[in-house]
């Protein structure tokens, strides 16, 4: 995950000086709708901070245009602004709409406001408009709504009036504000973070969502209403015949972890959180790019941490120097060299196909160490950010590796240094590439394949029954999975409760106090990976990957590239027990069983890079040399079943209930 948040930012609003908040660019309507609670929980604190009712000139105006008006009033610099995050829920069965705060810590002003508000989601006009709840929506979300605080002058707050003077209240936007402004005084980050608020809500679509409130010290006078949205729901889309799960977010870069903190310099640019025009997304900054090796230097840099609510921390900035050889000698200082080198602040630039300044190809060296079995089980210097549950039932979710768009590049520039932009280099069907084999781009991998493998082998940890477990007799699998874990005996992770925090040993499942008779298989990223996929458009041949399994009990795929028109159109990886197309954001990895059937679809335009990775179950490896396919196979052998962590997919992303007919889970609520 990358260190910055994107904004929306002053071109997007004219603010509080003008006293009017409008919409000068054309957003996507769901982000437009996100901007637009924003702005509403944004004013509300402002109203707060000054402890006044509202009175009947102050205005907060939704319909194409978005306008707070704040006629005859001086209204004072938002202390707390609040950060807009975005959480589709998929969750049919909450239709109970709450505030509640992140803890049970009051802060020193506010205390902890909780609300219960509309009791039934509102109703929006229709996807793609701004419309407004009905106003028999509204009053219902009035009649229920309540904000239990503290503090004085904030029992209910009125965002104002709506439209031609019909008279509204968002009680979301309201309860929001009542906790951010509860909050608005906390300076630090701990602080800070115990008081990030979720609020959920309905979107557009009627899918219930999260929106997520994070107090921050970010203050512009200049620019109060500048607005932190964070869109995070998985779109899907029926397009091209086919459906179509965007894992994509908005802005690309941004974890909550960091958000909630970070001083966000302005103005940074909008990023588009849906799939973009070709026309919009063509355009990139040039690159300064600065080349890592493994013996690169660096001045401090300081990763966020991962669990979601402890401290998080700043990138601070890089600098470096290349070296052009690295002695087979030196690989292990080098490797903790790297373990302590942090590229992330490298400027972000889509540089596929064009690195911009050579990159050390170290010809020779061992590089087998890095990736060995002790190697990746030992703690990763970044952990998965997040998890994202695609299809509970069929095991297909989407990490955020951490991996931000800087390094991406540079491991898109690695590879192509390396084969020197051949195909001769490539292996099966010329398309994939051994990172083993060349040590620059071995280390240059490391980083986000530690990550993923050390999450993926403690997320889901193989467990099958041991042969006292498996007779006739046996009890069946324990699992509190709604999962099809036939066969397999569930080892359930006791300390992943939270979203994102992989770190963990897993442990057997125990069942009355009593441990099963499991056996731990050693899931292990394969010897000969990982590898590079590359597609590219100029050759028809190499334009995508036919239908295959994969050898592995789990694959992971880490995009290096954007799809929407960015870097390449078309592309996705297709799953045919979905009949859909998964496309994930650079930087972000899809996780799958290898045993599902699926495949690359073809790109219609650009390159498409993948950093691909298999993970085997040591015990069912039959030896084997080369393989000569990448690994990739066209029958699949039956691999252990994966047992989901399924407390990690509590707080998962999900798929709009409503979006498609076909096998995505719904997953719980998390609040
Ligand atoms: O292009 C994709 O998304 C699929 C790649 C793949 O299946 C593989 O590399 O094994
Ligand atoms: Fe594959």
């Amino acid at each position: 995950m990358g260190q910055h948040c994107s904004t929306l930012t002053c071109h997007h609003v004219e603010h509080q000086e003008t006293g009017k908040i409008s919409r000068t660019d054309s957003l996507d309507p769901v982000m437009y709708d996100l901007m637009r609670k924003s702005i509403q929980a944004t004013s509300a604190v402002i109203w707060n901070q000054e402890e006044q009712e509202l009175e009947e000139n102050d205005t907060v105006m939704m319909d194409n245009r978005v306008v707070v008006s704040q006629s005859g009033k001086q209204r004072r610099p938002v202390v707390g602004q609040s950060h807009l995050l975005y959480k589709n829920n998929n969750n049919n069965n909450n239709n109970n709409n709450t505030v509640v705060t992140g803890s049970k810590k009051s802060s020193p002003r506010g205390g902890v406001a909780v609300a219960a508000a509309q009791s039934n989601p509102i109703q929006r006009k229709s996807h793609g408009s701004f419309g407004e709840p009905a106003s028999s929506d509204i009053m219902a979300a009035e009649k229920n709504h309540t904000i239990r605080t503290p503090r004085r002058g904030m029992e209910r707050r009125s965002c104002g009036k709506m439209g031609s003077g019909t008279k509204t209240t968002d009680a979301t936007a309201a309860a929001a504000a009542a906790v951010v402004a509860s909050s608005s005084t906390i300076t630090n980050g701990a602080s800070k973070e115990s008081n990030m608020t979720i609020v959920t809500t309905t979107d557009n679509d009627n899918n219930n969502v999260e929106l997520l409130l994070a107090p921050s010290t970010n203050f512009h006078l200049k620019c109060p209403t500048r607005l932190l949205i964070r869109r995070r729901s998985l779109r899907v889309v029926e397009e091209g015949g086919g459906t179509h799960i965007y894992a994509i977010r908005y802005p690309e870069d941004t974890s909550p972890t960091i958000l909630s903190e970070q001083a966000v310099p302005f103005p940074l640019p909008v990023r588009q959180e849906q799939c973009p025009s070709s026309s919009q997304t063509k355009s990139t900054p040039t690159p300064t790019t600065t080349i890592r090796t493994a013996s690169t230097t660096t001045k401090a840099t300081v990763l966020p941490p991962v669990a979601a609510n402890s401290k998080s921390t700043t990138t601070t900035s890089t600098t470096s120097t290349t070296t052009t050889t690295t002695s087979s000698s030196s690989l292990t200082a080098e490797i903790q060299s790297k373990r302590k080198t942090d590229s992330s602040t490298l400027p972000s630039s889509s540089s596929v196909g064009k690195p911009t300044l050579p990159v050390p190809v170290v010809k020779t060296g061992n590089v087998g160490d890095i990736f060995a079995p002790s190697s990746m089980a030992a703690p990763p210097r970044k952990s998965v950010l997040e998890w994202v549950t695609v299809s509970d039932e069929h095991h297909i979710y989407v990490a955020d590796v951490g991996l931000t768009s800087a390094q991406c590049d540079q491991l898109v520039a690695t590879t192509e240094q390396v084969c020197k932009g051949q195909y001769a280099a490539y292996t099966y069907a010329k398309q994939t590439l051994g990172c083993r084999e060349f040590p620059t781009l071995a280390y240059a991998a490391l980083q986000p394949v530690h990550t993923i493998v050390h999450a993926i082998i403690n997320k889901f940890p193989i467990t099958k029954p041991s042969k006292a477990a498996t007779t006739e007799n046996a009890p069946p699998p324990s699992s509190s999975s709604s999962s099809k874990t036939s066969g397999a005996t569930q080892c359930k992770d006791s300390s992943t409760k939270k979203s994102g925090n992989d770190d963990v040993v897993p442990s057997p499942s125990t069942k009355n106090g009593i441990q099963d008779q499991t056996t731990h298989h050693h899931l292990q990223l394969d010897d000969r990976e990982p590898h590079i996929v590359k597609y590219d458009v100029t050759r028809k041949e190499r334009q995508k990957l036919d239908m295959h399994t994969d050898k592995s009990e789990w694959t992971f795929l880490i995009a290096l590239s954007n799809g929407c028109g960015v870097d390449y159109e078309g592309g996705g990886t297709y799953f045919e027990c979905l009949d859909a197309t998964i496309h994930i954001q650079r930087g972000h990895a899809l996780v799958f069983p290898g045993k599902l059937r699926h495949c690359g679809q073809k790109i219609t335009s650009g390159l498409r890079f993948l950093l691909v990775g298999f993970l085997v179950d040591k015990q069912n490896i039959a030896p084997s040399g080369k393989n000569g396919n990448g690994g990739k196979q066209t029958t699949s052998k039956t691999p252990l079943v994966p047992s989901p962590d399924v407390s990690a997919a509590k707080n998962d992303w999900s798929i709009p209930p409503n979006a498609s007919k076909k096998t995505f889970s719904t997953i719980l609520p998390s609040v």
